[in-house]
Order: C-alpha cells, then structure tokens, then sequence
C-alpha cells in the first residue's frame, strides 16, 4: 500500500452534508475514573492449581514457590514490601485499597515509577512506557495465577537442571548457576510432542538480532524439556499457557481466545491461503484460538466485510492474511458506517496483517514486518494506536477516503495511475515507472497548504523511536473485548470525531494555522508511516509532508540522484514538516492524488488531515 503503487477503484464514504465538525479527543481524566470495575464477563472463577499428583521423589516434586499478594514473588515487581502491580485496579476507589490504574499509568508516563504513600513500586520496563503500561493492565484485571510461579527438576538436552519459572522468567540451573534463560515475554504457549506427554515443547519468538527494525523480525524457536512424570509436564504447559493469556489481558485457558481471519487468495502471488495453512494456524492452535475465517470471493469483499462485521460477535482481533489493500478496503467499509457503530467496532476489534500481498508497505509501517513478528503481537496481544489519514476532493466533499500509509501527488500519483497498465511486469513496474517519470517528467504546478506542529519536534527515526507519544497507551489498552461491550460502551470514548467528516477543516483550523506556498513540484507527499516517510510514526498524531520542488535542470537531476541513494532530504529543494493538516490546490485539473496506491482523480483541492489513534493495531512497536 505504499503510495508508489498499483491504481484500484476509490473507495468512498458518502457522508450527510450536516453531519456535525467537531474535534475526536482523547478521553477526559476525570471521566475515566468513573468506569466501572473490568472483570472479563465470560471468565469463570478458577482456583490455582498447586498439586499435580503425588511426586515419587524429592527430585520428581513440583514445588509452587512462596506466595507473596497472590502474584508469587515477581524479581522485578516490587523494590517495596508493601506495595506490589497487584494492587490496582480499574475500579473505583472506594474502599481506598486499590489504587486507580490510570493514576498509576500516569505516574509511569510522568517518573517512569510508582509512588504510593511516598514508597516507591519498581515498574517492569522502566524504559518502556507502553510495555510498563501493558503489564499494569495485566494485573488489573486479574491475579497472576499462582501457578505460573514453579519450580522443578528436569532434563535438557539429556543434562538435569532446575527449572524455575516467574512472571517475567524462564531459567533453568545447575546448583545456583543459570545456564539458559528464556524472557517470559518471548514465549508464545507449549506442547506436549511425545505420546507419553512427558515432552513439553516451549515455544518462544526470539528479538531479532539488531536494534530496531531488526529487533522486530523476531524469529519462532522452540525448546524441548523432559520432565519425570507426565503430570509434572501437564503442569507446567498449563503454567506457560495462563501465563500467556495473563500477559495478553485476555481470559484463562478454560474460556477460548475468540479471532477472526480474513484471508485474501488474490493477493500478491496467490500464496496467502499457503501462509495461513502453514505459518499462522499452527500458533494460532498453540495459543487456543477459536477462529472464524472468511476467503474473500470477489473484488472489494472486504469493503462488505468492514460493512457488516459486528463486535457482538466478540473477536478479540481481526487478522488479515492478505495485502495492504484488503485491510485498506475493511477499513474503508467499516468508517462508511454511521459513527457509533465504527466507534465500537475500532474501540473492541484490533487490527493486524500477515502480508501476502505485492508491496506489503503496511506491516513495514507499524512495525509488523514479518508474518512472525505479527503471529507474535497477536498470540501476546500487544496493542498499538494507529493513526488514520482522512481525504477529501474538494470537488465531491461528501465522499470522504482513508489511508494508512499516505497520500502522494505529483509524481507518485502519475505513477500510481499508470501501474495498472504494466502489471505485467510485477513489482519491477514501479522502478521502470520511476525511471520513465523522471526522464519525461508531468507538469505539476499548484498551491500547497498546511498546518504544521508549532515549534516542530525534532525528527527522530521511526526505528529510533520508543517512548515518544506513549501516554496514550491506558487508552488504548482500554475497551478490551473480553469485558464485555456493555463495560466498553460505558466508557467515554463515543466522541464525535470531526476529522474524521471534514479532513483540514478551517473551522478546527483558523486563517493563523496555515502556511502557504506556490510553486512547481516534482512530487509531495503526506505520509503516516514509514518507510515512505523515514521520520513517520503511525501513532505520532501527526503526518509527514515531503516536498520535492522542481529547480532547473541541473537541481531537479540531483534531487534524482539523491533520492536513488536514500538522500534526497539533503537537496535545498526539499522540505519535510510535520504537519496536522494539508490542502493541495492544483493547477492541472487533470491530476490526481495517490492514496494508498489507489488513484483520487482531480481537479480537487485535496483536503487531508490526520486522525490520531483512529485504530488500533497488533504491534509491539
Ligand atoms: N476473490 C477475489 N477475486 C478477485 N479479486 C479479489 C478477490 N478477493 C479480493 N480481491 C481484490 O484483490 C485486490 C488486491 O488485494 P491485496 O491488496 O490484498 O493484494 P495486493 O494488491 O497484491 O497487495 P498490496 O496491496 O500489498 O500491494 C483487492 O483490490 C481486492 O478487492
């Protein structure tokens, strides 16, 4: 879906002419203290498991350690004794024992720590605010089950070691020296593999090696442990798979982890069912998923999808295996809805993709980059905002498009318009498309308007990312399916969201928020995610606008030559600006404006504004 891409028909939402412009905003603190306790409503009680059978012997026990606040004794909970993540809770402070989840998120934005009556509670990722956030929710909503926390002898590798387990380890030991070490985090479910069950199978999605977009690319591992007696091994499965499903704030194994699976068998080079079948189902068996899945049968079926889907139905996700342009269509159908409809279905229903199509520009942008980084997010539910790019022509303004990836004029858009004529070719049209463009280049003069962030932030690399923006993070971990809908609609969040109706709006933006320019272009871009835009975050609440002016001859080849090595930000005729808002006023009415590969036909203005946290999508990035 990268904006140098293929044309498809328009998707269009057809909006009532009086429908109201007002501002989506984040949900007031105070409001939010008035939500009501989370319980997961179909989440039967269940009692810890501490025995397993009678052990033979000392060596073949299983040993639940010592209980401290139900959780066992975490290593990186609790610097206090009085004080642990336990202890909060989504409820009311009424009997002034618990304290507010939201308080405690905001501590962690704020101090990166906990204080409660001056003493302070260690977080788990204190440099990581979303991950901190996450696992405060974790705990809010339930006990870590007791039995998560064990210890045993076994054998790895034929050699006998000490298993232990807690909430955030996995390490095995010979006397008090650790000799392997697995981060609970990375660990996806087990198995048992042998016909005497004695086998257990852990299967963990190990970092990437490398730092950021490296690091996502996690790889699927497995590690074989043999206990002495198939109860043992049936305890500690159980053990790993609550533990799972505790990180992942969804119910225990008694209930199942309810998913639905689009499944485009157009896509790309046809290999999508292939994909699902071979490298999704499998973990989606491991991790005790109930899926529903539907094969799109003709063009624009997921537009009908999005239309239709209903929350009722109570998916914790719905998972695309497909390219861009599906979950683009399911977005597409979806905001066609009358507000409060989407409002649920985006509130409730993360997103996620297992790219299967041609470019695959989306699972790059928001930090999904391989089927296994996103089989990851899914199985552990790791939930990031996403932002949305809302368009309008000026020319039919009740026909309101979206976007992921971002908008393209100029030369992008030429591009897209003309790569349906060379689909033969594959992928390689677009690098042939580049090249015919930049040697017999279009005409594209015009009037670029935009709202740009006062002062502007300092451009940081989306890989370099981390923290930036993650206050956000208690919202989004909100309004979990599993509570029930009835608990999500009390929230606060149906507000109207006016940018979504009537993108760059001059009645949110007064005559003050704009800067203007006039002038020959060779290609502009407003871009949400990378790698088309390189500072682009998906959830930084703003979009990126790239602006490549024509010079004469000799400045318009270096612009060219830079751009073929990855530089062109260096050339004085380009600008990139983080922006709210942009109108693109153009001078030939024959242009058009490339949205996610598919094609907007002028004469315009292009009105485009940015949704913050429109969706909400399965990513640890
Ligand atoms: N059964 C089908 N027969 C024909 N077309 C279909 C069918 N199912 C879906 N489509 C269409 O396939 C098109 C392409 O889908 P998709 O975007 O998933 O793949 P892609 O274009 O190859 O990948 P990318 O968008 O990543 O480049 C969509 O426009 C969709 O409407």
């Amino acid at each position: 879906m990268s904006i140098l891409k293929s044309s498809r028909a328009p998707l269009l939402h057809r909006l009532s002419e009086d429908e109201s412009d007002s501002v989506l905003r984040r949900p007031e603190l105070e409001n939010d203290l008035e939500i009501g306790t989370t319980v997961y409503t179909r989440m039967p009680s269940v009692k810890p498991s501490v025995s397993f059978g009678t052990p033979k012997s000392d060596s073949d026990s299983l040993r639940v350690s010592s209980v401290d606040n139900g959780l066992g004794t975490p290593k990186s909970d609790l610097s206090s004794s009085r004080y642990s993540l336990s202890q909060f809770s989504n409820s009311r402070l009424s009997n002034g024992s618990r304290v507010s989840v939201r308080e405690a998120a905001k501590s962690i934005i704020s101090q990166r720590k906990i204080t409660i009556n001056d003493e302070e509670v260690r977080v788990p990722h204190p440099n990581d605010i979303r991950e901190s956030i996450r696992m405060l929710h974790a705990h809010s909503r339930r006990d870590l089950p007791q039995e998560c926390d064990m210890e045993t002898q076994v054998t790895i590798k034929r050699k006998n070691y000490t298993l232990k387990m807690t909430r955030d380890t996995f390490e095995w030991f010979t006397g008090s020296k650790i000799v392997g070490a697995i981060d609970t985090d990375d660990i996806v479910g087990a198995i048992a593999v042998d016909s005497k069950k004695t086998l257990i199978r852990v299967h963990y999605f190990r970092k990437g090696k490398g730092r950021g977009a490296k690091a996502l690319k996690r790889r699927p591992t497995t590690l074989d442990i043999e206990a002495s007696n198939q109860n043992i091994a049936m305890a500690w499965i159980k053990a790993i798979q609550e533990l799972v499903r505790w990180q992942a704030r969804v119910p225990p194994t008694t209930q199942q982890r309810k998913i639905r699976v689009v499944v485009n068998p157009h896509s790309g080079a046809r290999r999508a069912p292939h994909i699902w079948e071979n490298e999704v189902k499998p973990y989606f068996d491991l991790a005790g998923f109930d899926y529903h899945i539907d094969y799109t049968t003709y063009s624009g079926h997921a537009v009908d999808m999005g239309k239709d889907y209903s929350p009722e139905e109570g998916y914790e996700a719905i998972v695309f295996v497909s390219g861009d342009g599906t979950i683009c269509e399911y977005m597409n159908g979806l905001l066609s809805r009358p507000e409060d409809e989407w409002k649920e279905v985006v509130a409730t229903t993360p997103i996620s993709l297992i790219s299967a199509g041609t470019q695959n520009a989306f699972g790059a942008g928001v930090g999904i980059p391989t089927t296994a980084a996103a089989v990851y997010c899914i199985i552990k539910r790791k939930l990031r905002p996403l932002d949305v790019v809302t368009v309008v022509a000026q020319h039919e303004p009740q026909i309101v498009h979206y976007s992921c990836c971002g908008l393209g004029w100029g030369a992008a858009a030429d591009i897209a318009e003309e790569s349906e004529k060379y689909r033969w070719m594959g992928t390689k049209r677009y690098g042939f498309l580049k090249i015919k463009r930049a040697l017999f280049p279009r005409r594209h003069t015009g009037r670029i308007k935009y709202v740009p962030l006062r002062p502007q932030p300092q451009l940081q690399k989306y890989d370099d990312i981390k923290n930036i923006g993650a206050d956000d993070q208690y919202d989004v971990e909100e309004d979990n399916i599993y509570d029930g809908l009835e608990v999500v609609r009390s929230h606060s969040i149906f507000r109207p969201a006016g940018a979504v109706r009537s993108p760059a709006s001059t009645r949110r933006y007064g005559e003050d928020a704009w800067e203007t320019e006039n002038g020959n272009y060779i290609v502009v871009g407003a871009l949400n995610s990378a790698p088309d835009g390189v500072y682009c975050h998906p959830s930084d609440g703003c979009l990126d606008l790239m602006i490549a002016r024509k010079g004469n001859l000799f400045q318009t080849m270096h612009i060219v030559w830079l751009y073929l090595w990855g530089r062109e930000l260096e050339s004085k005729n380009m600008s990139y600006i983080k922006i709210k808002a942009a109108i693109i006023e153009q001078d030939q009415p024959d242009g058009c404006l490339n949205i996610d590969g598919e094609v907007l036909r002028g004469p315009g203005p292009f009105r485009m504004e940015v949704v913050p946290s429109l969706f909400k999508v399965l990513s640890e990035k």
